[in-house]
């Protein structure tokens, strides 16, 4: 049961930053934390959780307050989400907002339009009802709408799952195998990670297990030359280095430097010695033309609007519009032309994004293959069923968090001759 001490003045001011949404949500709120270091770390979590709830429920939260300053929508949440009672409430209340709380407890959310009842901008609403239909967009709705899990990877360099899923379990933390990645372990909690012995020595790393399935559709193979295109800070990378059994040579290339920095603690703990990061330019630096025709399997994880982890990122479904995706798509488009003049013939090309958008997926994809003919599609579940993973989404990886329980993905095998 929420105590009365809970530091609500504290909470509503880092969710009127974060409200902004001019910057990604756990930015904001970091600045907001390194800005207050006197906040425990109980504070933290309670401030994280009602930040981020709000952006997960804003539309119906604000339809349940008339409009919603981020003081009412932070009330709101306390009521509807947390359940919270009058007599809970009232120490934090002033004035008039003790009558509000009927008026937020009384919104029937049944009689509200889909994009309220799902909690998204109107576009969102219309983009998934057209592609989904109503019941199965409803479900996709309701699943983006809770936390996602913590999902580890076993860096099989250093250690095995069943061993690894011993150790965990041991440690008083509740964890089982993840249905579809053969590395994958699955958390029943949170526990922080960060000075536990496996993970600093670099027996696991935190990656959702639908990201660890796109490793299983590059399938690399030892001695082989790699590039990951869009390595941001690894997650891929290091699971593709891994599959290489550190052999070969591993290219991570990113345009942000801040991002390939993030991934050294993470290279130095995974005990991988094939990998040469490289910040580039653009998508056309002169550094990646030396490559061209000479690789046997690229990767190209696309800047995406992230529509498939707003378990993660809720503030996304905010700060993405028609235009945002619209842009997204023609870089993506530039980023897998460039990156496919890297493959040679008989390798592989991989396209994928965290969308569930056909303007950032399939559509990209067709424009490719139209453009380029050497280029053609393999079948998704094939290639996973020869990595030993039984998941059949047809031709192209679909991955939807209220089917797979990962993140949302997509992705594309393409062979070149
Ligand atoms: C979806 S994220 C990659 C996540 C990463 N693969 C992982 O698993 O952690 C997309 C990345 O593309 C990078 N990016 C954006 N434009 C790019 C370009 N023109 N060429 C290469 N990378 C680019 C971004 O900096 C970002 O790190």
């Amino acid at each position: 049961m929420p105590s009365p001490y809970l530091p609500l003045e504290q909470a509503i001011t880092a969710l009127r930053a974060v409200m902004a949404l001019d910057t990604p949500a756990d930015v904001v709120l970091s600045r907001y934390f390194r800005e207050n270091p006197m906040l425990g770390n109980k504070d933290r979590a309670f401030i994280a959780e009602l930040v981020f709830g709000v952006l997960r429920r804003k539309r119906s939260l604000e339809a349940a307050t008339g409009k919603g300053t981020p003081r009412q929508l932070a009330l709101a949440w306390l009521v509807r989400v947390q359940g919270m009672n009058m007599r809970q409430l009232e120490p934090h209340l002033r004035g008039p907002e003790l009558d509000m709380v009927p008026q937020i407890k009384a919104l029937d959310l049944a009689t509200q339009p889909l994009a309220v009842q799902w909690d998204v901008p109107d576009w969102l609403a219309e983009r998934w009802l057209a592609i989904y239909g109503a019941e199965a967009a409803a479900r996709l709705a309701q699943a983006l709408l809770h936390p996602a899990p913590l999902d580890l990877r076993v860096n099989t360099l250093r250690a095995r799952r069943d061993d690894m899923l011993a150790v965990l379990n041991a440690a008083g933390m509740s964890a089982t195998a993840t249905p579809y990645s053969p590395v994958g372990v699955r958390m029943a909690d949170k526990p922080v990670l960060a000075k536990y012995k496996p993970f600093l020595e670099g027996q696991i790393e935190i990656q959702d297990e639908g990201s660890q399935l796109l490793g299983y559709l590059v399938a690399p193979r030892r001695g082989e030359m790699v590039v990951d295109f869009c390595a941001g800070a690894g997650g891929k990378t290091l699971l593709l280095g891994a599959l290489m059994h550190s052999t070969g040579r591993l290219y991570a290339f990113d345009v942000s430097e801040k991002r390939l920095a993030k991934l050294k603690p993470r290279l130095k703990r995974s005990g991988l010695s094939n990998l040469t990061p490289q910040l580039i330019t653009s998508e056309n630096d002169t550094r990646i033309k030396r490559l061209a025709g000479k690789i046997d399997r690229v990767l190209v994880d696309a800047p995406c609007s992230g529509m498939g982890t707003l378990r993660r990122n809720p503030d996304l479904k905010w700060r993405q519009s028609p235009d945002s995706v619209a842009e997204l798509s023609a870089k993506q488009t530039a980023i897998l032309a460039a990156a496919s003049r890297l493959v040679k013939p008989g390798g592989r090309l991989v396209y994928a994004t965290c969308s569930l958008l056909p303007e950032e997926n399939e559509q990209v994809v067709e424009a490719f293959i139209a453009a380029n003919p050497r280029f053609v599609l393999k079948n998704a579940a094939e290639i996973l069923q020869q990595q030993h993973v039984a998941l059949d989404t047809g031709d192209y990886l679909r991955l939807n968090p209220a089917e797979h329980g990962t993140d949302g993905f997509f992705a594309a095998v393409l062979e070149a001759s």
